[in-house]
């Protein structure tokens, strides 16, 4: 998969993209990430990108034509077509699902606004989604574009070995992850439930479920709603639930 990334703080996105699991994908070709920054195309010789908003009111907006050279210098340098990502709190909430579409595509260009955000002429022309990673506003979309490099990019086929799977994700079917243990068995702090120490994978897997389910259910009620469990599942979650009341 190619991201391209249009953003001003080119070296930022790209650093965010070089470490760990990602960084690896690059490494073996599973993933490739570029950058274009729309400095490198303003017209003026004050490489101007941005202009004082019309009707007033503070902060800058981006200008159309910087950005329109750089997503063109972006198109014409591959020849596979781009799905064009716009960051900004006025996007639709990014979730797992989506993400799970957006690792499927051959390739994304992510753009990323800074000041007040961007035109929205060019929106209207090269934008074909618009995304938020949440209810908070940043000094800028290069950390959105960072979230969505890592989440698409970890899901690369050959990106995660098996000790890492992606399958038993949090939100990997809807619901939160079960709680997690590493040595000692033994600590100040307490120790490690039986269960997982049994041996009886049936046993454990039963058990992971039922935390899955329970904290879902204490701690995120409305993803609860949106998942239809089966009769293995209600009986857990009730489990858990008359455990929880006692
Ligand atoms: N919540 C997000 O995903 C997000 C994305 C970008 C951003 N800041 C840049 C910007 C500000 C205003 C308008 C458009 C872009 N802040 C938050």
């Amino acid at each position: 998969m190619r991201i391209d990334v249009v953003s001003l703080f080119p070296d930022f996105v790209r650093q965010c993209a070089a470490v760990g699991v990602v960084g690896r994908a690059q490494q073996r070709e599973l993933l490739q990430v570029e950058t274009w920054n729309p400095r490198d195309y303003s017209s003026d010789r004050h490489r101007s990108v941005d202009s004082s908003s019309y009707g007033g009111g503070p902060g800058m907006v981006m200008m159309i034509e910087p950005l329109r050279a750089a997503l063109a210098a972006m198109r014409d340098a591959a020849p596979e077509p781009a799905h064009v990502i716009y960051l900004s709190p006025q996007g639709a909430r990014l979730t797992q699902g989506r993400v799970e579409a957006l690792a499927k595509l051959p390739r994304i260009a992510l753009l990323c606004g800074r000041y007040e955000g961007v035109d929205e002429r060019l929106l209207a022309h090269e934008v074909d989604e618009e995304l938020s990673i949440g209810d908070y506003v940043l000094s800028g979309g290069e950390l959105a574009a960072a979230v969505i490099i890592d989440a698409v990019g970890r899901l690369q086929d050959g990106a995660l070995n098996d000790a890492q799977s992606a399958e038993q994700d949090s939100f990997s079917d809807g619901l939160l992850d079960c709680p997690h243990y590493a040595r000692p068995v033994q600590d100040a702090l307490g120790t490690v439930p039986a269960v997982l120490l049994s041996g009886d994978h049936a046993a454990i897997a039963r058990w992971r479920l039922k935390q899955s389910l329970g904290r879902t259910w204490l701690r995120r009620p409305d993803l609860l709603s949106q998942r239809v469990l089966d009769a293995k599942s209600r009986a857990l979650l009730d489990e858990f639930r008359r455990e929880h009341a006692s």
